[in-house]
């Protein structure tokens, strides 16, 4: 399979077994061959992801001293703003062409994870940024906790086996900048190959040209999604506790040709992640004979923490 499998997210939560069956499927399929599926039927109305990406963009108008005061020491870029070139893929030196916000969890009705969690960071200049920011967020989060229940039925497991790690999850929504390329990047990529560390990602802003998955046979494919939909797939958390049966693709954002350099790109991942103490070890119904257990038992706090190291966010 050489394209990315479009599904419609109405299709499972239309009270038709027979539809819904067909959504799991059709979602399992995608997962298991190239990772990635393109969703339409999500919970974000036009409006509002118009309201954000125009605050987005006044966001990274912004001077560059203004934003700076919203880059937080000591919280591994975890909320708030990372500055250009900061972030480099897993075993890279060099930085990805990208500056970042990190919006996180809202915690409701849980003192101890909202004293686990860094603060959400507000933006004094742009009091919509945060409103639109933590809306996004709620709507993104309902859509993947319905695509998780689609996986888990996948899984053979009950529907709604992940609910409880995934309420109050430590997940993060990212608007990223791109910025126009202004000088020969030699070996930098806006994004260098990497697989996501968390369970799904929901991405929004990948209708045009840019991203780009790897196939089975090693080959780079476009990834582009129609106007209404988001780019979903598989990370790396996800991949361990199925052992592998769901692939976490391995995917990076090329530089645009010469003649496009002078422009932006941006784009919204939503990074869905359980609470850190969700054990990833690999489900023992996708252990068997031909498919021996491939990773070890670990939380998702402890390769959430491996893995910032990795990407140069914390340090050891
Ligand atoms: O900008 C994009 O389209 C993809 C970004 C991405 O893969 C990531 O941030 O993990
Ligand atoms: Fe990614």
């Amino acid at each position: 399979m050489s394209l990315v499998p479009s599904v419609d997210l109405k299709d499972f939560i239309s009270g038709d077994a027979e539809r819904k069956q067909e959504f799991v499927k059709e979602i399992g399929a995608a997962f298991e061959n190239i990772g990635f599926v393109a969703l339409s039927g999500h919970f974000l109305s036009d409006e509002l992801v118009d309201d954000l990406y125009a605050e987005i963009k006044k966001f990274f108008e912004l001077p560059q001293e203004t934003k700076d005061k919203y880059e937080i020491e000591g919280i591994g870029g975890q909320r708030g703003y990372t500055s250009f070139g900061k972030e480099h893929a897993k075993g890279r030196k060099e930085g990805d062409l990208k500056e970042f916000w990190h919006f996180g969890q809202y915690v409701e009705n849980n003192p101890r994870l909202k004293a686990e969690y860094p603060d959400n960071v507000m933006v004094d200049e742009l009091p919509k940024f945060n409103e639109i920011g933590k809306e996004t967020y709620k709507m993104l989060e309902k859509t993947a906790k319905y695509v998780l229940r689609a996986l888990a039925i996948h899984l053979d497991l009950e529907e709604n086996y992940f609910d409880e790690y995934i309420k109050n999850g430590n997940s993060i929504l990212r608007p990223i900048h791109y910025p126009p390329i202004t000088s020969e990047p030699k070996n930098a990529v806006r994004a260098a190959a990497h697989g996501d560390i968390n369970l799904i990602t929901l991405l929004m802003g990948a209708h045009g040209k840019g991203l780009q998955v790897q196939n089975h046979k090693g080959e780079w494919v476009d990834a582009i999604a129609k106007p209404d939909e988001l780019m979903i797939n598989v990370g790396d958390m996800l991949s361990r506790l199925s052992n592998n049966k769901l692939k976490s693709t391995i995917h990076r954002v090329v530089n645009p040709p010469r003649e496009l350099w002078g422009t932006s790109r941006y784009s919204v991942p939503f990074f869905m992640h359980p609470i850190s103490e969700m054990p990833l070890n690999c489900l023992e119904n996708c252990i068997d004979e031909e498919h021996p257990k491939l990773y070890e038992d670990i939380t998702a706090g402890e390769f959430l923490h491996e893995r910032l190291i990795e990407l140069g966010l914390i340090k050891k």
